[in-house]
């Protein structure tokens, strides 16, 4: 028997951005068998809730995952993943890339994994010594003060779409060409406490994403016709985006994460080695109450 209280909810977030829509467009929280409450809300924000213990499992930045990796663990076979292109994290820039990245760099304040990857990016792979400024997602402001700017999600996508006169640098593609390997951006990450408490919850939580995400990825025609209903764009555009993203944590995924973690800790990024371990239903030692 799973330990805690049972009229306790579980507190869940969910990335707002469009790219996790595969895994949720059949996840129905309220058909779980335990009350559970859901936050919807930019990745910086679930970091921080996550981080701060007002969630016990959210999807966040892979990066926030490292900066505390032994206080949390990972559900299985989830992720928001590219090996290559990611198209959503763009680096928007006037001058090539490789020039513009020399200045200023305007960074969104909704990432914590990418804007971390353009650091190790510009200085590891470039050499480079850029100032940087965390900025709102606003493409314009950004590149007032700035000669590059990154952005994220449906911020990225957007921009895009409206701003055909800027060099457009995709940081999934900048990776994989430079160390061969695929970027896991976010992870689904549930905290130490939360799964002593409630491995049962955990296990059905982890079982009905699994299940969605299988569902989703079947079929992405419904996911990307809501994502053009809401957010306009092609049905073709948004099939392309959904296909392109990877969902899963293979061993190739958490190689290139380990690489970026060890990258990340190499420039003092990172405080500490972020050791990577995966929530399995036989992790935690259940206490019996
Ligand atoms: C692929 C993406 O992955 C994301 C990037 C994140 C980050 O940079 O911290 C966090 C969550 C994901 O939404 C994207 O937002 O475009």
């Amino acid at each position: 028997m799973g330990g805690g209280n049972v009229k306790e909810p579980l507190r869940l977030g969910r990335i707002l951005y469009t790219n996790v829509w595969p895994v949720y467009h059949y996840f129905d929280p309220s058909s779980l068998s335990f009350p559970a409450t859901t936050r919807v809300e930019l990745p910086a924000v679930l970091n921080r809730l996550l981080l701060e213990g007002e969630l016990d499992m959210s999807p966040v930045s892979s990066f926030a995952y490292g900066t505390a990796a032994d206080q949390f663990m990972l559900l299985p076979n989830l992720s928001v993943s590219a090996d290559g292109p990611v198209k959503s994290i763009l680096c928007f820039s006037k001058k090539p890339f490789a020039e513009a990245i020399q200045g200023r760099i305007a960074l969104t304040n909704t990432s914590a994994t990418s804007i971390n990857l353009l650091k190790i990016i510009a200085e590891k792979a470039y050499g480079a010594k850029p100032e940087y400024v965390t900025c709102e997602p606003d493409l314009e402001q950004m590149l007032e003060h700035a000669d590059a700017a990154l952005l994220i999600g449906d911020h990225a996508i957007r921009a895009d779409w409206s701003n055909a006169a800027y060099t457009v640098t995709d940081l999934g593609a900048e990776w994989k060409n430079w160390t061969g390997k695929s970027m896991t951006f976010a992870v689904w990450t549930v905290s130490k406490q939360a799964a002593a408490r409630h491995p049962d919850r955990i296990g059905e939580l982890a079982a009905a994403l699994a299940a969605s995400k299988r569902r989703g990825l079947e079929d992405l025609t419904p996911v990307a016709r809501q994502a053009q209903a809401e957010l306009g764009g092609e049905l073709a555009y948004w099939l392309g985006y959904f296909e392109n993203l990877n969902y899963d944590l293979t061993a190739e995924r958490l190689d290139g994460l380990e690489l970026y973690f060890r990258y990340a800790r190499e420039m003092g990024l990172l405080p500490q080695e972020a050791g990577i371990e995966i929530w399995t239903d036989n992790t935690e030692i259940r206490v019996n109450e």
